[in-house]
């Protein structure tokens, strides 16, 4: 037998200490089976617990990792996730090199994510390692993961965050301002973050440079790679999302309008051809 397999006392819900998908700064992440399904074990100290990964069972969307259950025992908090292939961060840095949606695709799926996300009054912390690849099922999918600082917003957009959790890099200017204080997440700052990691995606660089100088040229405005998409198709959507005043920044309909003429025909991403098919 596996001394390093754990099932918490449910016959359904099984995983190993020793396969380990990815840690982040809360918990780790381990490989297991829950009612003979593969899955993503996802554990939490329950005392560095708030108001965490529970926002995802309030979501149902395919651009939206599923959250199928959880369960506690007296250290932990484990929730049970749809088991995924890679996160963008690892596509981009050439780890993976698995099947992927084609550009306009994911960034398509991404936004329609967001959007959805958005309309369930919530707001994330946005950067590559928090968007997952999907398996094929048989079609491979992009999705929002990590609700790890997920917030209720109010009908303005916005909503009262203690701090920033999100990394620096992936941070709106307006967040960077009050890093460490309390400050306001938004609509607006989820869509630069956004920006940031759709020109990542692209260019497999920080638009706004290497890792000393981001911070500083996010404050000053200065997108010192943003010439690296030269006629890319979506360089008028990814300036317009990387705006340094958040209310000049593009809202996700008309994103999602500026991408769709990119799309191939009948994506699985996009309902509306579904159903047209
Ligand atoms: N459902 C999943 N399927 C496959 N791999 C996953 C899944 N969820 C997370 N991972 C992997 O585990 C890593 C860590 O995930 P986790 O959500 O704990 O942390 P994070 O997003 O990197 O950090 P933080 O919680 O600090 O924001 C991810 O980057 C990803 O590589």
């Amino acid at each position: 037998m596996d001394e390093e397999l754990v099932t918490l006392g449910d016959p359904s819900l099984s995983f190993s200490r020793s396969l380990i998908l990815g840690k982040g700064n809360y918990g780790v992440v381990f490989s297991g089976k829950y009612h003979g399904k593969d899955v993503a074990v996802k554990r939490i100290e329950l005392e560095r617990m708030n108001q965490r990964e529970e926002a995802l069972f309030h979501l149902d969307h395919e651009h939206v990792v599923k959250l199928y259950h959880w369960r506690d025992n007296k250290d932990f908090r484990f929730y049970v996730l749809e088991l995924c292939a890679a996160n963008l961060d690892e596509y981009c840095k050439g780890c993976y090199t698995g099947p992927i949606p084609s550009e306009a695709e994911v960034l398509y799926q991404l936004t329609t994510g967001l959007e959805y996300i958005h309309l369930k009054r919530l707001h994330r912390d946005i950067k590559p390692k928090n968007i997952l690849i999907s398996k094929p099922d048989p079609i491979v999918r992009i999705k929002w993961a990590d609700f790890g600082s997920s917030k209720l917003v109010n009908d303005n957009g916005s909503c009262s965050m203690s701090g920033v959790r999100g990394t620096k890099d992936w941070t709106a200017p307006e967040h960077i301002r009050l890093l460490g204080a309390s400050c306001r997440g938004s609509k607006p700052s989820d869509i630069f973050s956004a920006g940031l990691v759709f020109f990542y995606f692209l260019k497999k660089v920080h638009p706004f440079g290497e890792d000393s100088e981001i911070e500083s040229n996010i404050k000053n405005n200065q997108p010192v790679n943003i010439d690296d998409l030269a006629d890319h198709f979506s360089k008028p959507v990814v300036i317009k999302m990387i705006a340094h005043e958040a209310k000049d920044r593009m809202a996700l309909e008309e994103i999602i309008r500026k991408l769709k003429p990119f799309l191939p025909p009948n994506p699985p991403g996009d309902v509306d051809n579904q159903h047209a098919a």
